[in-house]
């Protein structure tokens, strides 16, 4: 656990070094994101986790007018559950929309296969390849990729495979 998280805190510190930075967690229903901000807030995994019902955003009131403002991340952690391979290509298609909205241009992205935990998850290889990861580097800014030409530890997109519950391969 200590080395995946050790990783992930190096990951993010190369990309904002002492910033504060603002993280944006998508992926589909009950892929483990709750689970993955508990883990990764508390080091403590929990199976007492309730479907999220809500979400954050910026509540601005200007006059009689109240603005609901998204911030724009400076990272997205896109989840995805390994084990459930009906739902990759709804997962695919989903990651692939919200990375061609023009506001994520330049937003790096950490894909996380969770719940490697579960007997024939797909491994981080065939993720790779059902998400077509490999053409989402062309939806990123050519800054960020000139960057990642230049220094691999500031990949602006990074697949690891992750279990929150077994803490394997962290
Ligand atoms: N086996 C296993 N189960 C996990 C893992 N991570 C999360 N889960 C379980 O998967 C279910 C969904 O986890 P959540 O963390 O609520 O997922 P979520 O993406 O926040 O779900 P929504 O808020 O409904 O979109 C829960 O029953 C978790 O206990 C994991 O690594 N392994
Ligand atoms: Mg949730």
């Amino acid at each position: 656990m200590v080395g995946f998280f050790d990783s992930l805190f190096q990951w993010f510190s190369g990309l904002f070094f002492s910033k504060t930075a603002e993280i944006t967690i998508v992926g589909l229903q009950a892929s483990g994101k709750t689970s993955f901000v508990h883990v990764i807030g508390s080091g403590q995994w929990s199976e007492d986790v309730v479907p999220t019902v809500a979400f954050h955003f910026r509540k601005v009131r200007k006059g009689n007018v109240t603005l609901k403002i998204w911030d724009l991340a400076d990272a997205v952690v896109f989840v995805v559950d390994s084990s459930d391979k009906d739902k990759f290509e709804t997962a695919q298609f989903e990651l692939h929309q919200l990375l061609s909205h023009p506001t994520l241009r330049g937003v790096p992205l950490l894909v996380l296969g969770n719940k490697n935990d579960i007997e024939g998850h797909a491994p981080v290889n065939e993720l790779i390849k059902a998400l077509s990861v490999h053409t989402i580097l062309s939806l990123i800014s050519t800054h960020i990729v000139s960057l990642w030409r230049v220094a691999d530890e500031r990949l602006p997109l990074q697949c690891y495979s992750c279990s929150m519950k077994s803490q394997h391969n962290l």
